[in-house]
């Protein structure tokens, strides 16, 4: 699995995806998420496919077992290189996908990692006990998913930095810890709130990073990018 920084392309429009695209004179590891999904359709992942970049499919799929094995045998057929479900959809549902995902991967192809987010990087364990009803902390909450995941047979898991090494550790190494909620030092978090910065992220125990607005709301994008390259990569 391609390690470099995956880049949110939280955009409405393929033309804004293109001209911010362009700017880079290299392959990318790129996330399309329901913004763009929702808005361009499958036809936006075949496009940025062709360019030469790594997809996430950041779709968080999350129905019953039936529904999401039908939904991933279509997607599989999209190329894409990671996908995910959320686990809260039970370990049932979780086997559903892993079944669709490779029955729908055309011959030769190789089948799409598959992850399942735990708890989203902006929730807080405040709000996940109280809205969630959940009565664990949340580190807890995420090693538990992480483990149903990991019985389901999924490649990994979306989490924050901040329980990346205990799933490692619990569900081993190979295991994916891909996690979004990344800042450079004093950035603005946003929305998110289990952040950490991409040398936290790599000490940390994450497998993937996912940065979204520190790179496409920056004045240059490119230098952006490659700050949080050399972070990453130190
Ligand atoms: O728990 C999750 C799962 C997915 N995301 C997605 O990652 C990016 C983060 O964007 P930023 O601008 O860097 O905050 C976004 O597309 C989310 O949908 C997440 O943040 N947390």
């Amino acid at each position: 699995m391609n390690t470099k920084p995956i880049i949110a392309l939280d955009f409405p429009t393929e033309e804004r995806v293109l001209t911010f695209l362009q700017q880079y004179n290299e392959p990318l590891f790129v996330k399309i998420g329901m913004e763009l999904y929702m808005q361009e359709g499958p036809q936006i992942v075949e496009k940025v496919k062709a360019l030469g970049h790594d997809v996430f499919l950041d779709l968080k799929l999350h129905d019953i077992p039936n529904t999401v094995k039908s939904a991933m045998k279509g997607l599989a057929k999209l190329g894409v290189d990671l996908v995910n479900v959320h686990a809260a959809g039970g370990r049932a549902m979780m086997e559903g996908a892993l079944e669709g995902l490779e029955a729908g991967t055309p011959a030769g192809q190789r089948r799409a990692a598959l992850i399942a987010v735990t708890q989203l990087t902006s929730t807080t364990e405040q709000q996940m006990q109280q809205e969630q009803h959940i009565n664990l902390s949340l580190q807890d909450s995420v090693l538990h998913y992480a483990k149903l995941t990991h019985t389901a047979g999924l490649n990994g898991v979306v989490c924050s930095v901040h329980e990346a090494r205990a799933i490692a550790d619990v569900c081993g190494e190979d295991f994916l810890r891909v996690t979004p909620g990344i800042r450079m030092l004093g950035g603005d978090a946003h929305d998110q709130k289990r952040i950490a910065t991409p040398d936290g992220a790599k000490q940390d125990g994450s497998t993937q990073i996912v940065v979204g607005r520190a790179i496409t709301g920056a004045q240059d994008p490119v230098a952006a990018y490659h700050e949080v390259l050399k972070l990453w990569e130190a």
